[in-house]
């Protein structure tokens, strides 16, 4: 493909926190072209710089009011949704039927049955034949025979992306003590609950605060990812944007710290998004970037996996844009050449064993 004949896009949930983010890195994308992008129509027509005002000047696109009339779409290639989900649930066959590839930020395509879908979040799925034909995408663990016959892309939800970064290679390895649960606590900036105004994320409500004890929606999703239950605790934190999961598991008797890093190297080697680091990550070090930060430590049978990433980013908008780059077979890392400057792989990996880990 060259860049002159551009995929043309369509960002719903464009005044929305991730689909903003989408409408930025797809402003320097050099395959993926928006040409449409809509808020709810319970909004005005707005130019996109009122939403990201430090963009104002770059880019004339306006945010139209979406009436649910899909004609206007005649020659778009694809579209992502930054959607509640139950409007996802409901615009994504209609996209289907007109040819458009759909990738969807919401949890209405994650699961691919129907009663846990209802289970965990909460309603009937409008169309759960569509379910099992949902190609789920953290977009690590992509490949050629991952795809089902339909168009319709799952983005995984942002801690599960950040926990099954950080658990996947133990898990897949067998590495971790069958008689034992890991245990993920993730703390989570604000814009995770979205932009629009909500007392429990009021400037003088938030504080520092567990939600979702035992039954958060991605509890199952994180259990499904990596084939054992868990148990998950997210914490709403006072800061605008970044997950820091903090993931704690018991390994098998035998299995050693060399055999753990061996893992991690392997799995990551070829990521360009995904970092193994010297040092507990923090979310200024993820904030703003596509990346997500893996540290691993081990202490005799005992393992910490400390994940980092931007929920809006790697939990959201760029692992969508990951996803589209790898469905279209584009490099890799299409519209994020400002991140890498030049470097396509970085896992250097370091996995402490045992020792302090104070820097
Ligand atoms: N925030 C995050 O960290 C992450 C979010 N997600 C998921 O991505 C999706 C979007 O999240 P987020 O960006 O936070 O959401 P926001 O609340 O910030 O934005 C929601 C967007 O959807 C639009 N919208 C709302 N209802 C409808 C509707 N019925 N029809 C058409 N448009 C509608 C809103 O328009 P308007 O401005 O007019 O109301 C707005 O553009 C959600 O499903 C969320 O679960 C996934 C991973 C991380
Ligand atoms: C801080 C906060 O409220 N975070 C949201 C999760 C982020 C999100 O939007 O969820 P998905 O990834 O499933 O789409 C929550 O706990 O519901």
């Amino acid at each position: 493909m060259d860049s002159l004949s551009k995929l043309q896009a369509v960002v719903f949930g464009a005044s929305g926190y991730s689909g903003s983010e989408l409408l930025a890195l797809l402003h320097n994308h050099a395959y993926i072209q928006v040409t449409h992008a809509f808020a709810s129509e319970r909004s005005s027509a707005m130019p996109w710089a009122r939403i990201a005002p430090q963009l104002a000047g770059t880019s004339d696109l306006v945010i139209e009011p979406f009436t649910g009339d899909t004609d206007v779409l005649a020659n778009v290639d694809l579209a992502f949704l930054a959607l509640p989900h139950e409007a996802s649930a409901e615009l994504a066959p209609k996209l289907l039927a007109q040819g458009i590839a759909v990738f969807d930020l919401s949890g209405a395509y994650r699961f691919a049955d129907a009663d846990l879908f209802a289970q965990t979040y909460g309603f009937v799925h409008p169309f759960p034949g569509l379910l099992a034909q949902a190609t789920y995408c953290l977009a690590e663990h992509l490949n050629a025979n991952s795809f089902q016959d339909i168009a319709l892309y799952s983005i995984p939800g942002c801690y599960p992306t950040a926990a099954t970064l950080a658990l996947a290679p133990v898990c897949e390895s067998a590495f971790l003590d069958p008689a034992t649960v890991p245990v993920v606590t993730a703390i989570s900036g604000v814009s995770g609950a979205g932009r629009a105004a909500n007392l429990r994320t009021s400037f003088c409500e938030v504080s520092v605060q567990a939600y979702g004890v035992f039954n958060h929606r991605h509890r199952p999703e994180i259990a499904r990812n990596l084939a054992t239950d868990v148990v998950f605790t997210p914490i709403l934190g006072p800061y605008p944007r970044g997950i820091v999961a903090t993931c704690v598991a018991q390994l098998r008797g035998g299995v050693s710290a060399e055999m753990v890093l061996d893992a991690f190297q392997k799995a990551y080697a070829d990521q360009p998004f995904v970092r193994l680091v010297h040092a507990p990550p923090a979310v200024q070090h993820v904030a703003y970037t596509p990346f997500c930060d893996l540290y691993v430590a081990v202490e005799g049978q005992q393992l910490i996996v400390i994940a980092a990433l931007d929920n809006l980013l790697k939990g959201a908008a760029s692992q969508a844009v990951q996803v589209a780059n790898i469905v279209y077979g584009l490099p890799a890392t299409t519209g994020f050449e400002r991140f890498l400057g030049g470097v396509s792989a970085r896992a250097a990996a370091v996995v402490d064993s045992g020792a302090a880990q104070h820097d």
